[in-house]
């Protein structure tokens, strides 16, 4: 580093701004501070065979085949603008401790995707998610490439959580695990095979309501969602909070667990 330091052009960019492309970066470099979020998540119980499926060991399914999909509406992010996101998880163990398993997102925004992607390791792909207030009814829905795959709703602020906010908050933080997988430039050989810790900061909870929750999943080829199936839904949840992102932890990396 020190070389580079010293010598040519080409790493002054590099030392500045590591991000392709050199002339416009994909996406600026965080934090970023995430205002007003808006938050649908259900939570539904799958199959025990579905969710072994996704689970990377050495985490472990937690008890009950819990899934959440959760619908975002980010209102107001600093570097990135307004996008909407969709996260798919799974409830593990990582060391006996619970953790959120991180398995599919789908984004409308390719510089918050790309970032999500290259730093972290977030399964980002581009869809088209919503989540929109139709009526009295709050109402997340993905489709890809037109074709619509999910729907989920729930009364629009139903049931007040303002007594739980400090429990919910602290649920918030519960640690979220992606598996960050980049293959070498022969396109073969794995490069990086990590288990990455995403770092919350700054969480601030304002608002939890609940509800009853519908999900309807549609079976896509190219857009999985319903490789979850759902046998029945626990849980409605609307958030309305802040958080800031930034940067991660490796917690466990495969390549060196294979050296070992
Ligand atoms: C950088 C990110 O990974 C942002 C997000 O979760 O949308």
């Amino acid at each position: 580093m020190d070389n580079m330091k010293n010598n040519s052009s080409t790493t002054d960019w590099f030392l500045q701004y590591p991000v392709m492309s050199t002339l416009r970066p994909s996406y600026p470099r965080g934090p970023w501070h995430y205002k007003d979020m808006h938050q649908l998540i259900v939570t539904y119980e799958s199959t025990a065979e579905a969710v072994r499926a996704v689970v990377p060991r050495p985490l472990e399914p937690a008890e009950g085949n819990r899934v959440t999909i959760e619908w975002r509406n980010m209102t107001e992010v600093s570097g990135f603008g307004p996008y909407v996101e969709i996260g798919h998880s799974v409830a593990c163990t990582f060391e006996g401790k619970p953790v959120i398993y991180v398995f599919q997102a789908f984004l409308n925004s390719e510089s918050p995707t790309l970032a999500g992607r290259e730093i972290l390791g977030f399964p980002k792909r581009h869809g088209e998610p919503e989540l929109k207030t139709i009526r009295e009814t709050l109402t997340g829905t993905l489709c890809y490439g037109g074709t619509q795959v999910a729907l989920a709703t729930m009364p629009y602020r139903a049931v007040d959580l303002s007594d739980r906010l400090t429990e919910i908050e602290q649920e918030l933080q519960t640690t979220q695990l992606v598996l960050k997988l980049l293959p070498d430039v022969d396109n073969h050989t794995p490069k990086v095979a990590q288990l990455v810790k995403v770092n919350l900061y700054d969480v601030h909870l304002k608002g939890a309501w609940a509800g009853p929750a519908e999900l309807f999943m549609i079976p896509h080829a190219g857009c999985p969602v319903a490789a979850l199936p759902v046998v029945r839904v626990l849980e409605g949840r609307q958030h309305l909070w802040d958080m800031t992102l930034s940067d991660g932890e490796v917690v466990y990396d495969y390549l060196e667990a294979e050296r070992r």
